[in-house]
């Protein structure tokens, strides 16, 4: 009979539907070996913290979650984990709402996990966003499809990420050398970015900045521009420079940058340097919730966001953030921090379902160690300078339990519980001070 395995299969679906519910959440904390990567906070310490969130059903299904690993965010995931028991994974709205009851009377302290760089997101938001991801995963599964199906479906069988290139020390102090070598000088940054386009296939180069004298950067970003000269180049020196640096600099650059991010603090800021600058300006520091959108767009402040699921309030809240940024004419990116595969798993899955993501997305994927995650290897690679998008159900990524068991030893091992980049740095430069604007 012809339409007999349809209704049944879809009566199988429904039962599905009507029995499951979240009965328990398992929250990880991982570290996975980090490079002394500069920024203008401070560098990078040996190990990145994250937080791997697998989130169970009485259907006998899983769903993944990564998320920051800072000591107080940790701490609020597991108020979370317990409000969200009895929850049906495809009610995201409950979850939303369970989560912020459950936060509401939180007085943990600190814990953002993103180095004093993005402080003004929304507690709620960042704490909903591996919650998010893993309900996805658990619906894609339950229903055989890939979570880009569920967000819309993929407008994109790949998706573009850029080269992110560091000025870095050449290894941690008192460790043995990292094999990428140091980079402190236009010629080092050149030496990278030669490095992660022959290796990748990086169509767009992202220089983090806020480290050296902004000319010196800025002699990197026309080196690269001499070395590369058709990939689209940024820099970002997360708000390092005053106005009148910012002004100077944009000027030299431009014609050169795509766009050029974050130069300066706070809206007004960067509406100012934005008026006497003819280039775009992107942010993922002034506006980081849905509440910086309207200030900054009436200021002019900016032309591009970058938007990133940790702190956006996971997958479809970041859909959300892209129908605003259609609406009013703004250009889309993608930020990223240090992150294992989920993270990237989640990634792609959003950029390919966004059809107005206009620029290839960040990404710190180069600088772990291939062998350090929690997902088996192999799954998503970066090939000429993008990542398939998985066709599995869910994330289409599977948790691997001995390389998570072995990163939480390492967390443990570590010492590490929060992200302190400025305080590793006093450890050698005892009088660094990254009150910004530095320049
Ligand atoms: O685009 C950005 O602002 C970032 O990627 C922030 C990160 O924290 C980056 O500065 C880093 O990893 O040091
Ligand atoms: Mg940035």
């Amino acid at each position: 009979m012809p339409t007999a395995p349809v209704n049944s299969a879809s009566s199988q679906l429904s039962e599905h539907r009507r029995q499951v519910a979240i009965n328990g959440v398992t929250i990880t904390p991982v570290a996975f070996a980090d490079p002394p990567l500069l920024n203008t906070v401070g560098v990078h310490e040996p190990y990145a913290l994250r937080a791997i969130v697998q989130v169970h059903t009485d259907a006998g299904i899983s769903g993944l979650g990564e998320t920051y690993g800072d000591a107080g965010h940790i701490a609020r995931l597991r108020l979370a984990a317990e409000a969200v028991v009895g929850v049906d994974p495809f009610n995201i709205n409950a979850l939303r709402a369970r989560i912020a009851r459950a936060l509401a009377t939180d007085t943990i302290e600190g814990g953002h996990g993103m180095s004093g760089m993005v402080t003004g997101s929304s507690t709620s938001d960042r704490v909903l966003s591996p919650f998010d991801v893993a309900a996805l995963d658990i619906q894609g599964k339950l229903l055989c499809v890939p979570v880009s199906d569920l967000l819309g479906g993929a407008v994109r069988d790949s998706v573009d990420f850029s080269g992110y290139l560091f000025y870095k020390w050449a290894g941690h102090p008192g460790r043995p050398d990292d094999g990428w070598g140091a980079a402190l000088d236009p010629e080092g940054i050149v030496e990278q970015a030669r490095r992660m386009v022959d290796g990748y296939g990086f169509t767009a180069l992202k220089l983090k900045a806020g480290v050296f004298a902004p000319d010196r950067e800025a002699d990197a970003v026309e080196a690269l521009r001499a070395e590369f000269p058709d990939l689209p180049l940024r820099i970002d020196p997360n708000g390092a420079w005053s106005v009148d640096t910012s002004v100077r600099i944009g000027r030299r650059l431009e014609g050169v940058l795509e766009y050029l991010e974050d130069p300066t603090p706070g809206i007004e800021g960067m509406a100012a340097v934005r008026r006497q600058v003819d280039l775009p300006l992107a942010t993922n520091m002034c506006v980081v919730s849905f509440a910086d959108l309207p200030p900054a767009i009436s200021a002019g402040a900016i032309d591009v966001v970058l938007s990133d699921h940790h702190f956006w309030g996971g997958l479809r809240r970041s859909q959300h953030l892209g129908g605003i940024a259609e609406t009013f004419g703004l250009g889309l990116s993608m930020h990223s921090n240090s992150h294992l595969g989920i993270s990237l798993a989640a990634m792609v899955h959003l950029a390919s379902a966004t059809p107005n993501l206009d620029y290839a997305c960040d990404t710190h994927w180069p600088w772990k160690d291939p062998d350090e995650d929690v997902v088996a290897a192999g799954v998503l690679e970066i090939v000429d300078g993008a990542v398939a998008v998985p066709t599995a159900p869910g994330l289409g990524v599977e948790l691997d339990e001995g390389r998570l068991e072995s990163l939480h030893r390492q967390y443990l091992d570590s010492g590490l519980r929060e992200r302190d980049d400025t305080g590793y740095m006093r450890r050698f430069e005892p009088a660094f001070d990254p009150t910004s604007p530095r320049w």
